[in-house]
């Protein structure tokens, strides 16, 4: 088990290339959290894994709801869970327009802020740039000092998250503020009251602009007229959209940047497809962009922000010639079939021509999941990657700092670029 774990946390990819070299696919792993896992990068199978109905899964972690809290849709199996999803799923994109617009004022804002000729990471201006958009997007505007106080509370809760306490499950307790989970504890609270905080004030005064996640969850009814979701669970699941909502959709943006700038052609096939963006800066000009597209979604191939996804069976379920029991899980690696090279020939190498040339199915190419719990922010976070993208490149000349092959390292429960996508703003282009 350990030497798996070790090989899996430092190179996850190519200790799972090697795994299905050696014993073909699925393969079976010890899984951290109890019993074995399944693994499979065949598109088959993936198929097959997303396809199970609301009965085959259970949660891979039956305690998922310490971190998210018990409402969730993150911490809720079956039934409970589709019934959340059903309920939550507002699009989050309610109007893409307005959206839109928010996502390419806040890159402006933020990379304007950056010092001509001076290094920056571009992933932490990524972050900011998506915090501000999900932000947003739930709450609606915020002034200056909320934002504020959002910011550092989702920062410090993210920042809270020790890693053993992941996949520990005796370490999740509290013993005071300065352990690892009472100083969770303790950040999450302080986010659960700015989000109740700001429950209040849209309710009280009708504050908000009529388009936020929050006052639309707020609004809904059950037939007998009553608030379809109470509080505890508009709170649970605001907290996670704000976690999930950010820091995913900045690591793919950074690499999106990093790749648009390590080789010079894609930079330069990007900029002649957005002349007209760049020209009139209307954002009806990137309805029509297939090569921004592309790069958006091999930025997320390349580098799948998740290595896979994982359910845990409540029945057997036959993948291939194994049947892999009940109470195993099962995941579709997103990894082995994003880098399997009958899929995507060379696939190392960043070519976004490859998803002009062909269409990829929807097992083959999977960054936000599939089945009942696909990503609900897959359609936001791609138009944020494009936006943001194409704004980025339009207005500013940037310069990477360290042309060399970037790995991905673990944190806060995804993977993000080592050392952060360093860069320097050379100047304007309009
Ligand atoms: C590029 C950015 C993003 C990537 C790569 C990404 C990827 C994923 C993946 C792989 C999953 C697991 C899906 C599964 O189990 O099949 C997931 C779930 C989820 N994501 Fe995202 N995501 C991104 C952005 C977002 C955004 C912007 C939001 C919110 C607005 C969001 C909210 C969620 C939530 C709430 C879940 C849990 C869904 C459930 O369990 O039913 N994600 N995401």
């Amino acid at each position: 088990m350990i030497p798996h774990l070790l090989g899996y946390f430092r190179q996850p990819l190519r200790c799972y290339q090697s795994l299905a070299a050696r014993h073909g696919q699925p393969f079976s792993v010890p899984f951290p959290l109890g019993g074995r896992m399944a693994v499979t990068g065949c598109p088959l199978h993936i198929g097959r894994i997303f396809k199970g109905g609301t009965g085959l899964y259970r949660s891979v972690d039956a305690s998922a709801g310490m971190f998210y809290g018990d409402n969730s849709m993150l911490s809720l199996d079956g039934e409970a869970h589709a019934a959340m999803r059903r309920a939550l799923m507002v699009p989050v994109l309610r109007n893409p327009a307005i959206a839109a617009r928010l996502m390419r004022e806040a890159a402006v804002r933020e990379v304007s802020g950056q010092k001509a000729g001076a290094p920056f990471d571009m992933l932490d201006t990524a972050r900011s740039i998506t915090l501000d958009v999900i932000l947003q997007t739930v709450f609606g505007v915020l002034d200056d000092a909320e934002r504020k106080e959002f910011v550092q509370a989702i920062q410090a809760l993210q920042g809270s998250i020790g890693f053993f306490a992941v996949f520990v499950k005796g370490l999740r307790r509290d013993w005071g503020p300065w352990s690892p989970w009472g100083r969770f504890l303790r950040a999450r609270g302080r986010c659960y009251a700015l989000i109740e905080g700001r429950m209040a004030a849209v309710r009280a005064g009708g504050e908000g602009r009529g388009d936020s996640v929050l006052e639309h969850w707020l609004s809904l009814r059950d037939e007998a007229g009553q608030p379809l979701l109470s509080d505890g669970q508009i709170r649970d699941n605001l907290l996670t959209m704000l976690f999930a909502g950010h820091d995913s959709t900045a690591v793919a943006l950074a690499w999106a940047l990093y790749w648009t700038h390590r080789e010079p052609g894609v930079l330069i096939a990007l900029l002649d497809e957005l002349e007209g963006y760049a020209q009139r800066g209307d954002i009806g000009s990137l309805d029509d962009t297939p090569y921004l597209d592309a790069v958006c979604r091999e930025a997320l191939r390349v580098h799948p922000v998740a290595p896979g996804v994982a359910r845990r069976l409540e029945a057997p379920l036959q993948l291939g010639e194994y049947l892999v029991p009940a109470g195993d899980v099962v995941m579709a690696c997103i990894d082995l079939v994003s880098h399997d090279p009958a899929i995507y020939a060379d696939p190392q190498r960043f070519m976004p021509e490859r998803f002009l040339e062909r269409g990829y199915g929807h097992s083959e190419f999977i960054p936000f999941g599939g089945g009942e719990r696909r990503c609900p922010g897959a359609a936001l976070a791609f138009m944020e990657m494009r936006v943001v993208l194409a704004t980025l490149v339009c207005r500013f000349r940037f310069r990477l700092l360290e042309r060399r092959a970037l790995d991905a390292v673990w944190s806060h429960g995804i993977r993000r670029p080592e050392s952060g996508v360093r860069m320097v703003l050379e100047g304007r282009r309009i």
